[in-house]
């Protein structure tokens, strides 16, 4: 999956467009502006490019993107980066965008949580859904001083799981993908799930559950982490609650939460932009009300608006395209196909 692509990640020197998110509409319209002959950065909250699809079902299978009979969403992230990545776009992940600024000159200062500062001279917002936060558990209560040293929510890197007692929490594809992936870095993996049946893709199911035939992980069904013990700061134990209510503590040293995501337009909601249904108000242009600043694909709400793949690629097409009147101001903006350009090029090339 994309996970394993070389980006190209972030320098100090303006952009002619930042792209806030990495979904299929913001891959697409990094596409876009190398078609325009403009530069771009994509700005991810994720660590992966690929939105919804990478995030919440990169294994379903889509039917309805024009072109593919049927496509699974990781596949679909794959081709849409393989068509951007001919320009080389720029770009930055685990980052989200919490601030912008527009300067006298009118180009965007972009800030992310981490402090970042971006600048380009138009801003286009792909944020979707909004920016994806992982799913906690709740009864745990106050764990902060325990995350990214006993408690996570993705792996990262595996050495921090080796040689450890690993609980992990989960029944869907992440889940299941790191218990079977942690069993020979781990010393022991146990894995709960609050549900019967695992919802997670059929054969990594059928591999824990031959891993648990053999002894060799512990799988609790119907039970639910409740609570954990820590010693001088160290976590020791995790409390598991079976549906009938019993309860067992299980020695854990580590504890690994993978329940899904969850996604909130965050501080974009706060950018005094005009919002029906969640999403930002653009006109055919695909422009906010602040000129220069253009949103697209789910985040993006006008009359008989379809939250769907193929409308966040048109809405990309045409955001990039309209932004090159605010880049390029004055500048006689000429149409050109992809066919005829890229034909043009070759022949140069030759
Ligand atoms: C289960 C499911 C199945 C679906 N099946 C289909 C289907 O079959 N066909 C179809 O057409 N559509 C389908 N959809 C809808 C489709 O996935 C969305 O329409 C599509 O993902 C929208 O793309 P996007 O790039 O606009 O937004 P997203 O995919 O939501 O991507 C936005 C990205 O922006 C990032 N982001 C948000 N805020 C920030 C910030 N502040 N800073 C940095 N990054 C940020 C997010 O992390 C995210 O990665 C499905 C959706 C779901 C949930």
């Amino acid at each position: 999956m994309t996970l394993n692509k070389v980006y190209y990640s972030g320098g100090e020197e303006i952009r002619d467009l930042t792209i806030v998110g990495g979904g299929p509409t913001g891959i697409f319209a990094a596409f876009q502006c190398g078609m325009n002959n403009i530069t771009c950065r994509i700005i991810e909250s994720m660590p992966q490019l690929g939105g919804q699809l990478a995030a919440l079902y990169p294994e379903k299978h889509i039917y309805d993107v024009a072109g593919f009979h049927e496509v699974p969403a990781a596949g679909l992230v794959d081709s849409l980066w393989k068509q951007a990545e001919r320009y080389h776009p720029e770009i930055n992940l685990g980052e989200a965008v919490t601030r912008y600024r527009k300067l006298d000159d009118g180009s965007f200062e972009t800030t992310t949580t981490s402090g970042k500062v971006f600048l380009s001279r138009a801003l286009l917002l792909a944020a979707g859904l909004g920016a994806f936060t992982p799913r906690t558990l709740p009864q745990l209560g106050r764990v902060d001083h325990l995350e990214g040293m006993s408690i996570f929510y993705a792996v990262k890197n595996i050495s921090d799981f080796a040689g450890k007692k690993v609980v992990i929490v989960g029944g869907g594809d992440s889940a299941l993908d790191w218990a079977v992936g942690l069993l020979d870095a781990a010393e022991h993996v146990t894995l709960v799930h609050r549900m019967h049946e695992f919802q997670g893709h059929g054969k990594t199911a059928r591999e824990v559950d031959e891993a648990k035939d053999q002894g060799v992980i512990d799988v609790y069904m119907d039970t639910e982490v409740t609570a954990v013990q820590t010693v001088e700061g160290e976590m020791k134990n995790v409390t598991l609650v079976r549906k009938n209510g019993a309860a067992i503590q299980v020695e854990a040293d580590r504890l690994l939460i993978l329940i899904g995501f969850k996604s909130n337009l965050g501080p974009l909601a706060e950018w005094d932009l005009e919002l029906v249904d969640n999403a930002l108000v653009v006109d055919s242009h695909m422009k906010t009300s602040v000129d220069g600043l253009y949103a697209a694909g789910d985040i993006a709400w006008y009359q008989g608006k379809l939250k769907i793949i193929q409308t966040g690629l048109s809405d990309a097409a045409m955001a990039v395209r309209h932004s090159l009147n605010y880049i390029r101001p004055g500048e006689k903006i000429k149409h050109t196909f992809s066919s005829v350009k890229m034909a043009k090029q070759k022949k140069n090339e030759q």
